[in-house]
């Protein structure tokens, strides 16, 4: 028997940021293991063109949700989506709604944010930082609530080389910043932007480190607990391996590698590559709550779900294992055949970017226009080069990410749980778990037909002759271009001719004579 499955029968539960990536894996796993929980709250924006109830209806009919609906026929009654706005006052909630969340919640998954690097800091600040505090606000109204887990990220304190589980203070209070883009016009906020985030890389990292003061400074009476993924992947195991439905993180740029856009990338092959599965995460999640809410612990605890310290990869070990599994199992229509490397330095960077990337784009958008469509690639080139530069700083940069609390809950659970809600990195076989991955963002992500296989392979075979073709005649044309301008090399050229010319006379020569 599952003491965490057994706890969450019977409860309330909360979920921000259902609707994303890790939320949709969290509700999963609490409707298989515990079908008999009271309810799922979600707070669900509504999206253009779709209702919420149309947005949870698309959740539960996708293939994630296959095995909950044998275990759970009546999922749909027990999800309950409440119309909410997170960039709002009280989140937009109605009153009625926000009557039933403060009567009933007993745990609450605080997984919203926004997860883009680039996003303007007023926009990073209200989602990842005043949306946490006004949510521990209406989590102090709860008189039944049991604990609140705060989804966090391993890399908020990315500014360290070695990060301990423990609160590290920003500069900045988070309640002045909160005041400040009160009254800051976009401009000041821009140009102040910076200053403020100092040595982190971008706002996400840094408001998500103010998100995790708040929820310090705030806790009150509250149990709360912080759980800091380092980059989540696809799914290891449950419901099913290498499930993932969008592009953060390295997918975007397997997806990339795949279409054969993406040919180098700068990046050290020695590199940590701090990839956790979804699944583990969510599985340390609803140990985590159930911890919290059953023991306790007198402080914050705040718990590392990384990979890197026990059982380590590196990035040059995952992308080998990406291409090899493209060679198995092409994607299909691919731009270019999936072949990448690794560049380490400003200079080979930007010729690969010029050789590899922008010039195959300019040349396909020549085509393009030469057969009346509008060109693309160029625009799309582009992004990806954007998106390559937002992410450097990740895969160059290797972290030490200390795993005490992990560590300690997972020795705390029964052998059932340390089964059904398995957290431990240690039994990952990362060769398999990337392959899994790779096919999952085939199958999955990008919906792409197993039984097209064989014709993705002959568009390859296609793309290699086109390749070979194009290099001979750039090779011919220089050739001549080089014969008409030098005398040198005009020697050569009549020095291999009749070297040739030479050899193919002894040969038939020869071949006479045996006659
Ligand atoms: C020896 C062999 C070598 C072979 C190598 C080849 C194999 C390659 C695979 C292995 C390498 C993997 C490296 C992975 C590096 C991952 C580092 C991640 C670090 C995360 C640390 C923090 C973790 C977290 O806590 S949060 C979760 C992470 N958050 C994100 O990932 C969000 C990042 N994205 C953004 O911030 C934005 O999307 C941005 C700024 C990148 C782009 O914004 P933009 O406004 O331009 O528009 P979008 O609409 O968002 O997208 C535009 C365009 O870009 C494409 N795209 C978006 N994200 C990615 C991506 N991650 N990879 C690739 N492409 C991406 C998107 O598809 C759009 O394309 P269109 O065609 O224009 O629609
Ligand atoms: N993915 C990763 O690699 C990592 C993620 N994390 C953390 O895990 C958590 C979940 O991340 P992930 O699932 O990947 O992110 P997603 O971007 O997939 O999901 C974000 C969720 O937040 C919701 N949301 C965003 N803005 C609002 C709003 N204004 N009102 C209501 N809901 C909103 C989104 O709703 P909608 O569907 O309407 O957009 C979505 O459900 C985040 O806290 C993130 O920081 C930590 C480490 C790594």
């Amino acid at each position: 028997m599952s003491m965490i499955a057994d706890f969450y029968g019977g409860k309330s539960i909360l979920i921000t940021g259902a609707t994303g990536f890790l939320g949709k894996v969290l509700m999963e796993k609490l409707f298989r293991t515990s079908p008999d929980l009271r309810v799922i709250y979600i707070l669900v924006r509504p999206k253009a063109g779709q209702t919420l109830q149309q947005r949870v209806f698309q959740i539960l009919n996708s293939k994630l949700f296959e095995k909950v609906k044998e275990v759970c026929p009546n999922v749909h009654e027990k999800i309950r989506a409440i119309s909410a706005d997170l960039n709002q006052n009280d989140f937009a909630i109605s009153k009625e709604d926000m009557q039933e969340l403060l009567s009933y919640t007993n745990i609450i998954f605080h997984c919203a944010a926004t997860v883009r690097f680039d996003d303007h800091l007023r926009h990073a600040v209200q989602l990842n930082v005043t949306a946490t505090q006004q949510l521990l606000l209406m989590a102090s109204q709860m008189p039944n609530l049991e604990a609140f887990i705060h989804i966090s990220t391993a890399f908020s304190n990315c500014n360290l080389k070695h990060i301990d589980e423990v609160i590290y203070p920003c500069p900045v209070e988070p309640k002045k910043i909160i005041d400040s883009m009160e009254w800051l016009d976009d401009a000041i906020i821009d140009e102040i932007t910076p200053k403020l985030i100092g040595d982190r890389p971008n706002t996400y990292t840094y408001t998500k480190a103010l998100g995790e003061m708040v929820v310090q400074q705030e806790s009150g009476k509250l149990n709360i607990a912080i759980i800091r993924p380092s980059i989540v992947g696809a799914t290891w195991q449950e419901p099913f391996p290498g499930w993932v439905d969008n592009i953060n993180g390295p997918t975007g740029l397997i997806v990339a590698a795949g279409k054969g856009f993406l040919r180098s990338i700068r990046a050290t092959p020695m590199a940590v590559a701090d990839l956790i599965p979804a699944d583990i995460v969510v599985n340390l999640t609803l140990a985590v709550g159930w911890y919290t809410a059953v023991h306790r612990p007198k402080s914050t605890l705040i718990y590392h779900c990384t990979s890197g310290n026990l059982n380590p990869c590196n990035w040059g070990k995952m992308g080998i294992q990406v291409l090899a599994t493209f060679e198995k199992i092409p994607l299909e229509r691919a731009f270019r055949r999936p072949k990448a490397e690794f560049t380490t330095n400003n200079v080979t960077t930007q010729y690969w970017n010029a050789v590899s990337h922008r010039a195959p784009a300019m040349i396909y958008d020549f085509y393009l226009r030469l057969t009346g469509r509008k060109p693309r690639m160029t625009k799309l080139m582009n992004r990806l080069l954007r998106t390559l530069s937002m992410l450097e700083y990740f895969i160059n940069r290797s972290w030490e990410w200390s795993t005490y609390n992990t560590e300690m809950l997972m020795s705390k659970l029964s052998p059932e749980d340390q089964r059904v809600f398995n957290f431990d990195v240690r039994q990952l076989n990362w060769l398999e778990y990337i392959e899994n991955y790779v096919l999952g963002v085939k199958k999955y992500l990008l919906k792409e037909d197993m039984a097209g296989i064989p014709e993705a392979k002959q568009h390859l075979r296609r793309l290699r002759n086109i390749h070979y073709l194009f290099n001979t005649a750039l090779f011919l044309i220089a050739w001549r271009l080089l014969i008409a301008r030098s005398q040198v090399a005009r020697n050569v050229w009549f020095f291999i001719v009749s070297f040739c010319y030479k050899f193919l006379s002894y040969f038939r020569a020869s071949s006479t004579l045996k006659v």
